[in-house]
């Protein structure tokens, strides 16, 4: 339980997403109770569903914001809005993180966000993108991510925050951190949660070069942990997590934790300094050069 709270203390707008979210366990915010019980086991928000099987105390989480999971600063809110709410109800204790949009996982951050935009709003982006990694590496469920298409840059973030990740088997599909190939530069909680995931050597060849993976070189690096036909993606998830969910909670969260605190503290101690050093890095002239650069090159391969 002090892990469970010294976790939640981490985000600095859960506050505000409590406001939002309906149904919590505690019944801080529980408007209609007719209301909060027929939501419990599905919901559907404009970006987000989420199948909650209270029988099994796992949550699907389905991205489908056409075309392609870019993470938007909207698309991020509702994004944490919804896992809050599993994480306040005790019932919850796996969640599964896929998509419901046809080859892509999530083209990671989107780009419109960071492009001609005011250093007010990248900020508030920025925050947004910060509590999505707060909130999602501190989880106290175990999560999945079952990748069931591309997953580059932000994409392949959100899978990192993950405990295990399944990954769709298909040649055209590619996975990564790919931010110097566009001109930007992954942060240094980027940068740390891909050590985290598969090592220094590795982490430092894949950040520089910018490097996307296809499902069979991620599980190589162990960027992923299976690759499966690409119909077989949800359901491996599903069976991976009755592993997961077969140790006990409080020891699976406290080793969770033991082995993810370092990391969470770094940012947690210096958020506003980070969002400051995005905000004067992003609006360089020469940055959304890079960033228009290409735009204009996704939009070129597209015809
Ligand atoms: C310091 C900061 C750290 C940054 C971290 C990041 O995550 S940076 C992000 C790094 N991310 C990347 O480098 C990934 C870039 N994206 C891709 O490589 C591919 O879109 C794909 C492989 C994900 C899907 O291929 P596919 O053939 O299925 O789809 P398609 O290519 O035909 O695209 C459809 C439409 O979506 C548009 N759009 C796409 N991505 C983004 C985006 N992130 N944002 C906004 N828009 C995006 C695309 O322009 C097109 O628009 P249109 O013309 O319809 O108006």
């Amino acid at each position: 339980m002090a892990v469970r709270v010294a976790l939640r203390n981490k985000c600095g707008f859960s506050g505000f997403l409590l406001q939002l979210s309906y149904g919590s366990r505690q019944g801080r915010v529980c408007a209609s109770p007719v209301i909060a019980a027929q939501q419990r086991n599905n919901s559907t928000t404009t970006n987000i569903k989420v199948d909650f099987d209270q029988s099994t105390g796992v949550a699907v989480m389905y991205m489908q914001s056409p075309p392609v999971n870019s993470l938007s600063l909207d698309f991020l809110t509702e994004f944490c809005i919804n896992l809050e709410k599993l994480e306040m109800d005790k019932s919850c204790r796996g969640l599964i993180v896929t998509s419901s949009q046809p080859k892509v996982f999530s083209a990671g951050l989107d780009i419109m966000e960071m492009y001609g935009k005011s250093p007010e709003h990248c900020g508030e982006f920025w925050r947004a993108v910060q509590e999505m990694w707060l909130k999602m590496y501190s989880s106290n469920m175990a999560t999945i991510a079952a990748i069931n298409g591309s997953s580059p840059a932000g994409g392949c973030l959100m899978s990192m925050t993950c405990d295990y990740r399944i990954m769709a088997d298909n040649p055209r599909y590619s996975i990564g951190l790919n931010e110097t190939q566009l001109g930007i530069v992954a942060p240094f909680w980027f940068k740390d949660t891909i050590i985290n995931t598969v090592g220094h050597r590795t982490a430092e060849m894949a950040l520089e070069l910018g490097l996307l993976f296809s499902p069979s070189e991620a599980l190589k690096i162990g960027l992923v942990d299976q690759v499966v036909p690409e119909d077989q993606v949800l359901t491996t998830a599903t069976q991976a997590m009755t592993k997961w969910l077969a140790v006990p909670d409080h020891a699976r969260q406290i080793t969770k934790s033991l082995m993810r605190k370092p990391t969470l503290d770094k940012l947690t101690s210096s958020r506003e300094a980070d969002i400051q050093n995005f905000v004067s890095f992003i609006t360089k002239d020469s940055i959304q050069k890079s960033l228009r650069v290409y735009l204009e090159m996704l939009k070129k391969r597209k015809g």
